[in-house]
């Protein structure tokens, strides 16, 4: 039997670990758990494993694997040096990351600027979320320019724009991963340098807190150098800066890749790949997420309450702000995270054909007619 420690909030680790496996659940805010007896660790972004806060894994620990996209919470070159096997969720979020982009960007729009249309986008990172970003954008006729300097040097088909494009662009939006060291170092890779003579319309980041100098950017908005600015990722989180968030058009705690969908995908991804390391011979265990149907027939609509009724970011946005006093707001926003319903993709969502055929933008975001 593999004896496997998981943290209690990986979604539905329960119904989709293999049964092959003994499974203990810990909570992620009481720290690392006790992994004397555990085979194999799956645990979330919000457990960072380092050389400082994990020096000694125990030797019977050969498998961790994280259910996000992200890795900046493992210190990579430390485990592996301890013959530890690590896997990820990469692109377990892609969808979900692009569906809260463009909402973001639909509802900003019909605030800001409803009868100018975009202009340039640029996409900063075009891995797995930034390339469904682009997927999405291009349904909406939006012109992209991408940028992704360690995929030009792996990918010999990708022709990314220049720095220079880029940083000409009307609107930028971050998929890039945090890395603090190397040549493709993204710490804090949009400051106060980059920012100094541009007139970005707005800026996104729904990658990580710190791959944009959130202090800088707060001070070009406040000179009126920069339009706007939506952040779902801080730079300490759980803990977020009231003013940085005060400020934004749009503030969320970290739930860009929160749909229903995407969280199924990173269990089943990390389970699949832990079975796959102890040869158990199956996979997950099977999952089947139900059909969601809105029924949204008696309400006069206009594109924001629409989007509002079938995506939950003002409410994330409104309930983040809401914690802006409380001396406990990184608990909070943490409890935020774990514990509100979460989204299914449009991709997901039926809606009656009527109202798909009034906004057009909601079939292009991928809902479907009942
Ligand atoms: O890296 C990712 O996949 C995303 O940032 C994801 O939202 C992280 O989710 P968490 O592990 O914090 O629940």
């Amino acid at each position: 039997m593999i004896h496997v420690s998981a943290d209690q909030n990986l979604y539905k680790i329960k119904e989709l670990i293999p049964p092959q496996t003994e499974l203990s659940l810990y909570d992620p805010s009481q720290g690392i758990p006790d992994l004397s007896q555990a085979d194999a660790m799956l645990l979330r972004t919000v457990t960072h494993l380092t050389e400082e806060s994990f020096p000694n894994p125990p030797a019977t620990l050969k498998f961790i694997g994280t259910g996000s996209s992200g890795t900046d919470h493992l210190d990579n070159e430390h485990l592996e040096g301890k013959g530890i096997t690590l896997a990820s969720s990469n692109g377990c979020n892609a969808r979900a990351v692009a569906e809260y982009v463009m909402t973001a960007l639909l509802l900003w729009k019909e605030k800001k600027q409803p009868k100018e249309s975009f202009g340039k986008i640029g996409v900063i990172g075009v891995g797995k979320a930034g390339s469904a970003v682009v997927d999405l954008l291009s349904n909406f006729d939006i012109d992209c320019v991408l940028y992704d300097p360690p995929r030009q040097q792996r990918d010999p088909d990708f022709t990314p724009a220049s720095l220079q494009e880029v940083l000409d662009c009307d609107i930028l939006t971050f998929h890039a991963p945090l890395s603090k060291k190397g040549p493709h170092a993204t710490y804090h890779w949009l400051d106060e340098e980059k920012l100094a003579g541009k007139s970005f319309k707005l800026i996104i980041n729904a990658a990580r807190g710190g791959v944009i100098d959130e202090l800088a950017l707060m001070k070009y908005y406040v000179e009126g150098k920069i339009g706007d600015y939506i952040l779902d990722v801080w730079e300490r989180e759980p803990d977020f800066n009231t003013e940085v968030a005060k400020h934004a058009f749009i503030a969320t705690p970290h739930i860009a890749g929160y749909s229903e969908q995407a969280k199924v995908n990173a269990t089943k991804m990390i389970c699949d790949q832990l079975a796959a390391f102890f040869e158990l011979g199956s996979g997950s265990a099977d999952y089947e997420i139900p059909e969601r149907i809105e029924d949204l027939a008696h309400i006069q609509y206009d594109l924001t309450k629409l989007i509002t009724r079938l995506n939950p970011i003002l409410g994330y946005d409104k309930a983040l702000r809401d914690l802006s006093d409380r001396p406990d707001k990184g608990v909070l926003f943490r409890n935020l995270r774990n514990e509100w319903p979460l989204r299914y993709e449009y991709a997901s969502l039926k809606i009656r054909k009527e109202l798909l055929r009034e906004f057009k933008e909601i079939h292009m975001l991928g809902v479907q007619p009942i």
